[in-house]
């Protein structure tokens, strides 16, 4: 079964607490929380305050995906705010390995994302030291984009490596997962489906159902 983490990208931003409260209450088994800097992508959304102050309204893990550069100046920062997952893009600094030991040495769990045209190959000397590869289904930026169906062989090339090596690292797919698109990226290997639009569509009452769709037992 796998594991669902909406993305509040598609909340609510004016109730954002509450909306964090919902899909908690819904079912969402991690709160993925987009971090863009207008940048390394081309918009803007929310940075450490906004994770400090949302961090009461949910105990279940915040997913914090980082698309910021220079990334390391923000590590400390989104750790303190209460982060769990600390997720960067090889792209978004010069030195990853150093990256990835700053995130461990906060006492969290470090995540190392790909973009669409962002070989698996960046991943050969840290994916030991990792605890989770978040492959982008879509160009990061924007939620509500159709899924590219080519990172399918990464998310299976990725996911044979780690049981390959038996290691304890999470594959997580992040952009278009709907209903449709879900049943692929798990049949591919994915352990943990990042959903913004696809959760909070149609408003609260449907978080539930939604969520339950993604998962599959709709
Ligand atoms: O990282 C992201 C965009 O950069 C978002 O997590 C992603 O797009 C989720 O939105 P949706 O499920 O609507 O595609
Ligand atoms: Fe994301």
């Amino acid at each position: 079964m796998p594991l669902i983490a909406p993305s509040i990208l598609s909340a609510d931003f004016a109730k954002l607490g509450e909306e964090v409260r919902a899909i908690d209450a819904a079912g969402a088994d991690w709160v993925h929380i987009d971090v863009m800097d207008g940048h390394f992508v081309p918009n803007l959304t929310i940075g450490p305050g906004v994770v400090k102050a949302l961090r009461p309204h949910s105990a279940k893990p915040f997913d914090v995906h980082l698309m910021i550069s220079p990334v390391d100046l923000f590590l400390d920062a989104f750790a303190e705010a209460g982060a769990d997952y600390i997720t960067v893009h090889p792209e978004a600094g010069p030195h990853l390995h150093r990256t990835v030991q700053r995130v461990k040495a906060l006492g969290k769990k470090a995540g190392v994302s790909l973009n669409p045209a962002t070989p698996a190959k960046m991943l050969d000397y840290v994916l030991e030291d990792i605890d989770l590869v978040l492959i982008m289904s879509v160009n990061p930026g924007f939620g509500g984009q159709k899924f590219i169906s080519s990172q399918l062989r990464k998310i299976e090339a990725v996911a044979n490596r780690i049981a390959k090596q038996n290691l304890d690292v999470l594959v997580e797919v992040d952009g278009g997962i709907d209903a449709e698109t879900a049943p692929l990226a798990i049949a591919a290997g994915a352990d943990v489906l990042v959903a913004g639009s696809a959760t909070f569509r149609g408003g609260p009452d449907h978080y539930a159902p939604n969520i339950r769709a993604l998962r599959g037992d709709a």
